[in-house]
């Protein structure tokens, strides 16, 4: 199943209920308000039922002998595969998820090729654990490595460990840590995943290291680092008491303070919630999603997704396309437009007249826009473009009514949905994301007409991508000004320089950023 969310495709495999606005914060229920006059209502986090996703030895026994071990807890093995898979195959967890979806009947035979044995099939109970300890292990990663290396007995057996069993430690210690599971059941858990997995010398390391860390907790004696000395120690200290990168820890506390750095962290530590935009443009509206929720409880079984009758879509997304204001008859061009959530969501504003251009790079991310369009009924409304939109705007006479781009950015902002995000970014991203910034500014002003708006939005919390962007930009574009976001979204998301800024320490919703520029005429 396809779903948009700011950057990436989501399978929403269903491990995820469905809580209605009622369990918002209280800042988030006023962005929902907002967003579509009462459009949206919450999925909140993935801790709850799944649909039927039966796999494993049953169905499969026939074609060939398996090696099946049923005393091997499923939840941990399939857990220590998805880890590798992503630490060592590349993947983004959520691209992981989708690959997962789709894959899912054939997940126990990845898990056999890699462990060599298969376990029982996955209950809806295992497959929470699974989504609970993969995002977990994955976000706590340096907490975790850190209380790893301070048991083993020098840094250099951490160091050579095999990859299997650090995530088999990880599970361990984030069980026992953060979940808090019954200890010595996960010690003899994951001691015999292993001995199975791998032989029984590994066994009986995860058996030391882990009790080690049994009494350590009990004890009240974990060793961390204390938060103290210089900045850069207390930038290291914290960067692995709420496992971040150093980098990110010290820039934020630059630019936020301590305090505000550390419920960012917090945030990004979270369990993430999810919401829904009710698709107005096939005549559905957010009481029609209530009322079949009320009843159906979960959003997959329901097929709303499926239907197109609605889309997962953060709050912070919606802020941006109220920033843009489409009106009927509008014409709007979205710059960097795939996999499309701001797109279709425009397109459903303009009420079938009008137009929205949707520009991509992304050719297979731009397909999967056409087809949700095609879902949503809003295509008859939007047209793709593949192309560099630095070319395509030199290339294009066309000028538009309203310009957004949506630019590539770090996803500072998002850092709870995208578990794995923290520790694929680097400090030099930065730099070269900035200057890929400033020539899509360029490029997409081109496309505005006189007296036309454009939007610049990310999905960062950082300045460095937001206010200073768009300061450069000023100073080399003078036929543009900011035109304020306060006629268009709630003041309390409103900055004194008039754009568009929702923060997860502020407002409880993913960070995002719009400034709403108005070219003269
Ligand atoms: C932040 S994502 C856009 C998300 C999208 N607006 C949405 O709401 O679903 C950035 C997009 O910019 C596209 N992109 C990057 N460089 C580009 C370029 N030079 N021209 C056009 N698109 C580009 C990427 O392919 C990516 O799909």
């Amino acid at each position: 199943m396809k779903l948009e969310c700011l950057h990436s495709l989501y399978s929403i495999s269903p491990p995820w209920n469905l809580s209605l606005g009622s369990e918002l914060t209280k800042s988030s229920s006023k962005v929902l308000k907002h967003v579509e006059k009462g459009v949206t209502c919450c999925l909140k986090s993935k801790k709850t039922s799944v649909e039927d996703e039966k796999q494993g030895v049953g169905s499969t026994t026939k074609k060939k002998t398996r090696i099946i071990d049923l005393k091997v807890s499923p939840h941990r093995a399939v857990s220590a595969v998805r880890l590798m898979r992503i630490e060592y195959g590349g993947a983004f967890a959520d691209l992981l998820n989708k690959k997962g979806k789709g894959s899912r009947a054939n997940e126990m035979g990845y898990v056999e090729r890699t462990l060599g044995f298969r376990t029982r099939k996955l209950d809806d109970r295992d497959l929470r654990l699974v989504t609970d300890v993969v995002g977990g292990a994955i976000r706590w990663r340096r907490y975790l490595d850190h209380l790893i290396v301070s048991l083993c007995n020098d840094e250099s057996t951490f160091r050579s460990m095999e990859p299997l069993l650090l995530q088999i430690l990880r599970i361990g210690f984030y069980e026992i840590l953060k979940l808090d599971m019954p200890p010595y059941a996960v010690v003899d858990e994951n001691v015999r995943l292993a001995k199975v997995a791998l032989r029984p010398g590994a066994g009986n390391m995860v058996n030391g290291i882990l009790r080690r860390l049994v009494v350590l907790k009990e004890n009240d004696s974990l060793p961390l680092p204390k938060v103290e000395g210089n900045d850069r120690m207390q930038a290291r200290a914290l960067a692995t008491l709420y496992s971040h990168p150093v980098w990110m820890v010290r820039r934020w506390i630059k630019y936020i303070g301590i305090e505000d750095a550390i419920s960012l962290m917090m945030w990004n530590n979270s369990d993430p919630s999810f919401s829904l935009r009710a698709n107005t443009a096939k005549g559905f509206a957010r009481s029609d999603l209530v009322k079949r929720l009320e009843k159906l409880q979960n959003v997959i079984q329901a097929g709303l997704l499926k239907e197109g009758l609605c889309s997962v879509q953060d709050e912070s997304t919606g802020l941006v396309v109220s920033v843009v204001d489409p009106q009927p008859g509008d014409t709007i061009i979205d710059c960097c437009a795939a996999p499309g959530g701001k797109t279709l969501f425009m397109a459903s504003r303009l009420r079938h007249q009008g137009m929205v251009c949707a520009v991509d790079i992304n050719e297979g991310r731009l397909r999967i826009l056409e087809e949700t369009a095609k879902l949503h009924e809003v295509d008859d409304v939007i047209s793709t473009v593949h192309a560099d939109v630095r070319i395509y705007a030199e290339k294009n006479t066309v000028k538009y009514d309203k310009v957004l781009l949506d630019a590539p950015c770090s996803g500072l902002g998002v850092l709870s949905k995208r578990a794995d995000l923290r520790w694929n970014r680097r400090l030099e991203d930065m730099e070269q994301l900035k200057n890929l910034q400033d020539q899509l500014l360029d490029a997409s002003s081109n496309l505005v007409k006189p007296g036309g708006i454009l939007v610049y939005s990310t999905c960062s919390i950082d300045p460095g991508e937001n206010e200073e962007r768009v300061a450069a930009f000023l100073q080399r574009h003078t036929e543009f000004r900011i035109d304020s976001a306060s006629g268009y979204v709630p003041s309390d998301f409103v900055t004194e320089s008039g754009f568009c800024s929702t923060s997860p320490v502020k407002h409880a919703v993913d960070g995002s950023f719009a400034a709403r520029l108005l070219r003269s005429l």
